[in-house]
């Protein structure tokens, strides 16, 4: 039998507990300072009213999703130059919520990022996950996008502990490479978070298809958290965003419409449905495997 060329079990996972999720599906506009007005809002409601403990916002929630947009949006979050960060982590301590602060355009060293931004109920920066697989597609009829006209991606994967769990991220085109969500899983994450702004093409067909994938395939909670449509806007987002659970149950979700989704999250479903059905034991690490090149 060949040596399999990665560690074939679990890392250990943090406590099971109970975590109570929010995605807040934003409207974004075109005015910076009013979108992370509308982010602030929306946060310290799904912390008070919605007694939320995690919080998530959407992809490119202080800018329009636009190749033209993207450079002028962008701030440079290592010089600390950044309004939208300091907000988000603002909003996290005054709510005292563990924050996956959607993802911003950001700049750095001449190259720009999509980046989601991870806070801790202090405000402290936990995590910083740049979007590792860029959306270029073109579907004629359909949607065609570029994001390598202006974006670089990034270079390392992301997993971070928290005090909702130990959270994988990924960003919106990074949920359709299941090698990344399995390497998460190998890692202990009980969560996976894609904040992410799939169109009205691809999203009536693949946005839950993908989570649930995602999730029934690892054995993991999914979240996937998306900008509310704007009908005046040149990029048509689907919207719905949704929580699904490690047995591919959609826990909460919403239409296209600016909202909030709530979901209670037992981590201790992540163990039970391990044990029920032990896929990772029974996996052929003789005829295939997974090499974790980070
Ligand atoms: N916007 C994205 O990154 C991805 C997307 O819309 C899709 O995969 O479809």
């Amino acid at each position: 039998m060949a040596a399999a060329s990665n560690p074939p079990t679990f890392t250990p996972t943090p406590e099971p507990k109970k975590v109570r999720i929010a995605l807040c599906q934003l409207g974004t506009t075109v005015d910076k300072d009013e979108n992370i007005k509308i982010a602030t809002k929306a946060i310290k409601e799904a912390a008070s009213a919605g007694g939320a403990s995690l919080v998530v916002l959407p992809e490119m929630w202080n800018c329009p999703y636009s190749n033209d947009s993207f450079p002028t949006y962008a701030e440079d979050i290592d010089a600390k130059a950044s309004p939208s960060a300091d907000a988000l982590a603002k909003a996290a301590a005054a709510n005292g919520v563990t924050l996956v602060g959607g993802s911003i355009p950001e700049k750095s060293n001449n190259r720009l990022y999509n980046t989601c931004l991870v806070f801790s109920r202090e405000g402290a920066l936990l995590a910083k996950h740049r979007k590792v697989h860029l959306f270029d597609i073109d579907i004629p009829g359909g949607v065609t996008f570029k994001e390598s006209e202006t974006l670089s991606p990034g270079e390392s994967i992301t997993v971070v502990d928290t005090d909702a769990g130990r959270l994988g991220i990924g960003i919106c085109y990074d949920i359709r490479f299941p090698e990344l969500a399995q390497l998460y899983a190998q890692r202990g994450a009980q969560l996976i978070v894609y904040p992410g702004a799939f169109n009205t093409t691809t999203g009536p067909v693949h946005w839950e298809l993908l989570q649930r994938a995602r999730a029934v395939d690892n054995q993991l909670f999914v979240a996937a958290c998306s900008p509310a449509r704007n009908p005046d806007a040149s990029y048509q987002a689907w919207g719905h965003s949704t929580v699904v659970s490690p047995w591919g149950q959609v826990l909460g979700t919403i239409d296209e419409q600016p909202g909030i989704v709530y979901a209670e999250l037992d981590y201790a479903e992540i163990q039970t449905r391990r044990l029920n059905m032990p896929i990772t034991q029974q996996k052929r690490d003789d005829l295939y495997s997974l090499v974790d090149k980070t």
